[in-house]
């Protein structure tokens, strides 16, 4: 396979409602090809803030692709193809609790899997690799992202699980009572296995997500419409947060916060 000759520090994936960036400078899009088959997207290329970044839809643009339909191992291998060492995720999630209200931000740091059938990982044998879970995100650019979102007034919640199903269908009133016994906070269709991919790939990854709804355990159930309504009228907050974020990341990780570019030394068997 062609290595793409452009290179990116920081790539940023944008979820529902997030199909490009403002502000980037010295734009250049490119299709970068994967052993896995085609990411997303074009990949956009460009300056931020002094930093350089690659931008990429997970849907697409135009949302095209569903969440059990997106190639995530194109998309994170695509990204680490361009030499990024961070990626923030941008993801529009449901709450399960009372606190974390439509329109809040939420920077997660755990996840609960129920999704049912993806390509989970890079490793198909022979080579095999375990990684470490136990604490699924990047530390550092959680704490970053956090920091950002205090600054500019909007606040974050600092922590929660993410509940991830399959999908594309939302989860029955019997369902979403279980995840909120499980105590998740927060539920979505896209951060598994995008999260484990990442962390196979040795990228400090970490999940911007912003709260669109109360899932289907209040009285009115969430539908599709109100998610891409409230996403609409809130991603300029998320929009915000990475622009100030890339300005303000170090060229490499702390190593003492996290250790993601370290997650194969004790993984491969
Ligand atoms: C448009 S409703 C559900 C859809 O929104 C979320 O996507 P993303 O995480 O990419 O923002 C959710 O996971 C579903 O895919
Ligand atoms: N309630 C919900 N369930 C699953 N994914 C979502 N994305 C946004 N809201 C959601």
């Amino acid at each position: 396979m062609l290595e793409p000759s452009e290179r990116a520090e920081i790539g940023i994936i944008g979820g529902s409602g997030l199909y490009s960036l403002e502000g980037i400078e010295d734009v250049r899009e490119i299709k970068v090809h994967t052993p896995y088959g085609e990411p997303s997207d074009n990949l956009v290329l460009g300056s931020l803030g002094g930093r350089s970044v690659a931008f990429l839809p997970r849907h697409g643009r135009g949302h095209r692709i569903p969440p059990h339909r997106v190639n995530y191992r194109a998309n994170v291998w695509a990204l680490r193809s361009l030499g990024v060492s961070w990626v923030i995720s941008v993801s529009a999630v449901g709450s399960l609790v009372e606190e974390y209200r439509p329109g809040d931000l939420v920077v997660p740091d755990q996840f609960i899997d129920m999704t049912k059938r993806r390509e989970y990982t890079f490793f198909e044998g022979p080579r095999v690799a375990h990684v470490s879970m136990a604490d699924p995100f990047c530390e550092h650019l959680r704490r970053e992202l956090v920091n950002s979102a205090e600054r500019l007034g909007y606040g974050a919640h600092g922590s929660g699980t993410y509940l991830c199903i399959e999908g594309p269908r939302f989860s029955t009133r019997a369902e979403s009572r279980l995840w909120r016994s499980w105590g998740a906070h927060v539920i979505g269709m896209t951060l598994v296995p995008e999260v484990n991919l990442a962390c196979e790939a040795q990228i400090c990854y970490s999940v911007l997500a912003l709260v669109t709804d109360y899932d289907v355990w209040s009285e009115t159930p969430v539908t599709a419409e109100e998610v891409t309504t409230i996403m609409e009228k809130n991603t300029e907050k998320a929009k915000s947060v990475i622009s100030d974020v890339v300005r303000r990341l170090p060229r490499s990780p702390d190593a003492s916060l996290c250790g993601c570019c370290n997650s194969l030394s004790t993984a491969v068997i």
